[in-house]
């Protein structure tokens, strides 16, 4: 069970065609409040296409959207989009350059009367540490503050939803995660039902409370971080969060051999081809002769990556392909040609059906 309610924002088997390219295939998925749910896959796989269609910009070919219990979209209904309650940042902030900071959070609020509307603005400068820019010019921001000045147009009409597309694609590497944790911060405390898309699965892991894997427009997963670390649903999604090890062997006796060692199968039939994958940080090397029915390798090259040193490892009797890699901390030594063992524990051994 997770921590959240009921969702705020639900989708049905929405399936979605351009032309014949069909970018969403019968997503289903939920966002409660106070959650923050990060949408992540290859580019083309149909990520945008949801926030599109959530906040009215796409028009709905089969299924339906629902906030708050209210239907927003079906194929015969559909909610202009200033009239749902959703908020959209778009990865270039997409800020109009001749409207001051507090124009530009005003934008959109034209149905308030204007005192409340004031009133609005000047909570939200607040809130975003942007009173004191209230009346500069885009231009004149910095990135991060140009985000939350976005964001903060965003959260103007008090949505029931907010929708990020690539929110931080935009800012340079140093900027992005100082920016990231205050958006995501001021998004928590707000405590708006949110939707994240971003190709980045660090990113996507580091931020959301669950996390949407999508393939050619369809959820492959939806799990927690840790969830999707440590059981991926396929090879995709295991390869997405990071590097793994993957060998193919064939089920003999309720044993697979990979040169990796002899791992236990009761559950598999004698015969079944599968793909046996172990991430490469849960690769351990010792000294020969040190873990019993540890692997030989030698050491073929390693590079120093400051936090972690990532190594390459050949493997008995096998040519130029034989090889696997390791992820150790980034203080290891080991000198190219060293002798060594390899293992991995079973638990930490992931199977998924042969490609
Ligand atoms: N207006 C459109 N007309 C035709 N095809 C489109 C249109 N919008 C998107 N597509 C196609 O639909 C697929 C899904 O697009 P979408 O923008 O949802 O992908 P995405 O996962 O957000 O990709 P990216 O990470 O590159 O932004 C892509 O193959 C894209 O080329």
């Amino acid at each position: 069970m997770t921590e959240f309610s009921a969702p705020t924002v639900v989708l049905s088997g929405i399936t979605h065609h351009y032309g014949r390219h069909r970018a969403a295939d019968n997503v289903s998925l939920g966002v409660s409040p106070r959650e923050v749910v990060c949408i992540v896959g290859p580019s083309g796989c149909g990520k945008s296409t949801l926030l599109r269609l959530i906040s009215g910009l796409e028009t709905v070919q089969a299924g339906t959207i629902t906030v708050g219990g209210v239907t927003l979209a079906t194929p015969e209904r559909s909610l202009p989009p200033e009239k749902r309650p959703v908020g959209m940042m778009f990865q270039d902030f997409a800020l109009f350059p001749h409207l001051t900071v507090a124009g530009n959070i005003a934008f959109g609020q034209t149905d308030r009367p204007r005192a409340e509307r004031n009133r609005r603005v000047a909570e939200l400068l607040e809130l975003m540490g942007l009173a004191r820019y209230a009346d500069a010019y885009p231009h004149t921001l910095s990135g991060g503050q140009q985000q939350r000045v976005a964001l903060a147009r965003a959260m103007a009409r008090d949505p029931q939803v907010l929708l990020l597309d690539e929110p931080f694609s935009a800012l340079d590497e140093q900027l992005r995660r100082s920016v990231r944790e205050e958006v995501v911060r001021l998004i928590r405390a707000s405590g708006i039902a949110t939707l994240v898309v971003t190709h980045d699965p660090a990113e996507a892991m580091e931020i959301g409370n669950r996390v949407v894997v999508m393939e050619a427009g369809r959820i492959v997963q939806a799990d927690t971080p840790l969830e999707l670390y440590r059981n991926p649903s396929n090879s995709f999604v295991a390869r997405l969060f990071g590097e793994v090890n993957r060998f193919e062997a064939t089920v003999r006796d309720g044993h697979l051999t990979t040169p990796l060692g002899r791992f236990a199968t009761p559950a598999l039939e004698s015969g079944t081809r599968v793909e046996v994958a172990c991430r490469i940080e849960d690769m351990e090397l010792a000294p020969i002769g040190q873990r019993p029915g540890a692997m030989p390798v030698r050491v073929r090259h390693s590079s120093f990556l400051g936090a972690s040193t990532r190594i390459c490892l050949g493997l008995p009797g096998g040519g130029e392909n034989a090889e696997v890699h390791a992820r150790l901390p980034g203080h290891v030594d080991v000198k190219p040609g060293e002798e060594l063992t390899a293992v991995v524990d079973a638990k930490r051994v992931m199977l998924f059906p042969a490609a």
